[in-house]
């Protein structure tokens, strides 16, 4: 039974997370190697209570009890009495593999965890840990107190009964799950990030501008965001390692990262979380095109 959920990296996913959790009466714990970070992810929480709240969706009461719910803490010990620990840390293999090395001799012997990668081998990180049995991919898209879906992957060795209430506890956050096996990029990424990587292929050959190609798809194939729009949202480092996972584990050209791509992360133009990308977003007004 899931009462307590810790959350390992307070960035855009991580904070989500923690909100829809709270929202729905787990207690959480969320943790960061970056007490900034965490203060951040707090703050953008309230914001979009207080927006909902605006729109007579929630109840003023209940966003003082989620955040309520919310504690952080800047060491893995914090996480200590976690029923399910949920990995949103930065897309990065080794990374990752330390954090769940760090954290598994710290948890209960029946507490769950979970990574919420974009496209890492859910096989691979288990094996980092000293429970595979009870180790899942829970991925959620973002915005994740927006989006409905929470794809679930099962490693090699993951049993039925951590399936069970982590498909569980996904239903009690109002989300609907898909079930994906555990190849590279599961379902969504194996589909979407190739359409983002062929629109910055598109830039690149100079096909068209930031502009058009955006126009193009939200409008010609009725996206709500345009590709590279979304590409900035997501942000071009996590869109970049994702294709580097697609590329190394399906080893098929067709899945090389665009070098436009490549170019945009050695800068450290990495979308909205940088205020640059595809688009500058320091203006106050509306974001301008760089390319
Ligand atoms: C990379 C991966 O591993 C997997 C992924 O996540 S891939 C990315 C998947 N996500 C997408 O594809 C998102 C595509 N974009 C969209 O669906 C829409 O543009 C959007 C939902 C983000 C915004 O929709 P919109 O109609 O343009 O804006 P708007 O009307 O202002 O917002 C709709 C709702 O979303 C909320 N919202 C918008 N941005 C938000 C954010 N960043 N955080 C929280 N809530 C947000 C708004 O408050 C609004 O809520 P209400 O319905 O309660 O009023
Ligand atoms: N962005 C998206 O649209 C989606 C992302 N994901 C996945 O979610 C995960 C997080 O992505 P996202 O939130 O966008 O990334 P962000 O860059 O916004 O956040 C990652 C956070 O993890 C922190 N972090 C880095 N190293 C550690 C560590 N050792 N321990 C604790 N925290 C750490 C980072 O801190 P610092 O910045 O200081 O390094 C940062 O605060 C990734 O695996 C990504 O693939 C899944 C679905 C959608």
């Amino acid at each position: 039974m899931i009462k307590q959920v810790g959350i390992v990296g307070a960035g855009q996913m991580g904070g989500g997370i923690a909100q829809v959790c709270a929202v729905s009466g787990f207690k959480v714990v969320l943790h960061d190697i970056s007490a900034d970070r965490v203060e951040a992810a707090l703050h953008l929480v309230g914001d979009n209570l207080d927006r909902q709240i605006a729109k007579n969706r929630i109840d003023a009461s209940l966003r003082e009890e989620a955040l309520a719910r919310i504690h952080t803490g800047l060491s893995l010990g914090d996480l200590a009495d976690c029923d399910l620990v949920i990995e949103a840390a930065t897309e990065d293999e080794t990374l990752k593999t330390k954090i769940f090395k760090d954290i598994s001799p710290l948890l209960k012997p029946e507490a769950l965890l979970a990574s919420n990668t974009s496209s890492i081998s859910i096989t691979r990180l288990a094996a980092a840990t000293d429970r595979p049995e009870k180790f899942m991919g829970v991925h959620f898209m973002n915005p994740v107190p927006v989006m409905q879906l929470v794809e679930l992957i099962r490693g090699i060795a993951t049993d039925d009964a951590t399936f069970e209430v982590v498909q569980q506890f996904a239903v009690s956050l109002n989300k609907t799950t898909a079930i994906a096996e555990d190849f590279p990029a599961f379902i969504v990424n194996r589909i979407l990030m190739p359409m983002i990587n062929e629109a910055i292929y598109t830039l690149y050959e100079g096909v068209g501008n930031v502009e058009a190609i955006d126009t193009a798809m939200r409008l010609g194939a009725n996206h709500p965001m345009g590709p590279l729009t979304l590409a900035d949202f997501i942000g071009l480092d996590t869109c970049l390692a994702i294709m580097q996972v697609l590329y190394d584990g399906l080893a098929d050209s067709k899945y090389r990262p665009c070098p436009l791509l490549v170019k945009y992360v050695e800068a450290g133009w990495l979308g909205r979380k940088t205020g640059r990308g595809f688009y500058d977003y320091r203006r106050e007004d509306s974001p301008v095109p760089t390319r």
